[in-house]
């Protein structure tokens, strides 16, 4: 078997929605996907560190960055800066893991156009008000913050019908099983393949 590289898929959802809830498991038991760890200019909640949720750098660092081409896409959100370090993914995909990329839906629709072989998967509330519920329970935002991102809710549902494939976070084990499914079917589309069959195909003729 020829070494592939491995997959890149873009992960989104509203803020709140369960991405975290669903991706974390699904990493624990599949050892080949990884997730990007983003830059960003949001101060940590509690709980997060530094080099493992986020790389928390300043506003000079993350204009560096984007000066020096240094990331695979970024964006602005609720008022703080955020971006994917193209060096860490483009080794990681060379060593064949797949990368995903937890990231809003400014900077998935760049790498839709800069990474055509990108897989797409947005995660859906089962209702708005449920989007709501959830971000309330978690209590880790400012009422202000809090209705910044819901209101940001509304424009990334919009946006949806441009991903590949759409889970609906009605039921976390159900959703964890699709996302799964989803993961293995996108293993086999033919987009993904196309460098694996040219390949064989100057094998062949040779
Ligand atoms: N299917 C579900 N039913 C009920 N609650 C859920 C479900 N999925 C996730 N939650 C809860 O919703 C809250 C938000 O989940 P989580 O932090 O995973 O969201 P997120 O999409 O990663 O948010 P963010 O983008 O802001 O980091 C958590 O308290 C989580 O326990
Ligand atoms: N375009 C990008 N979006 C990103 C990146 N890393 C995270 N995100 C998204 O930002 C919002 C807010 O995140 P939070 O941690 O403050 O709740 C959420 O939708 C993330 O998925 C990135 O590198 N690029």
């Amino acid at each position: 078997m020829m070494n592939k590289p491995g997959m890149l898929v873009v992960y989104s959802g509203p803020s709140g929605v369960g991405k975290g809830t669903i991706l974390g498991p699904f990493l624990n038991d599949h050892p080949n996907a990884v997730l990007s760890v983003s830059v960003t200019t949001r101060q940590p909640r509690p709980g997060e560190i530094d080099g493992v949720h986020y790389s928390f750098i300043t506003k000079d660092e993350f204009q560096h960055l984007i000066d020096t081409d240094g990331l695979l896409e970024y964006a602005q959100y609720s008022g703080n800066y955020y971006g994917t370090p193209k060096a860490a993914v483009d080794k990681m995909r060379a060593q064949g893991k797949d990368v995903f990329l937890e990231i809003e839906v400014q900077g998935a629709m760049k790498i839709k156009k800069s990474c055509p072989e990108a897989v797409l998967v947005f995660i859906l509330p089962p209702t708005y008000e449920s989007l709501k519920e959830r971000l309330l329970c978690r209590g880790t935002e400012t009422k202000e913050i809090m209705e910044a991102r819901l209101n940001t809710a509304k424009f990334e549902l919009a946006q949806a019908k441009e991903y590949d494939y759409i889970i609906i976070n009605d039921d976390v084990g159900r959703a964890r099983k699709q996302l799964c499914a989803v993961v293995e079917a996108a293993k086999c589309e033919t987009r993904y393949m196309l460098e694996y069959i040219e390949k064989l195909v100057n094998l062949t003729e040779k």
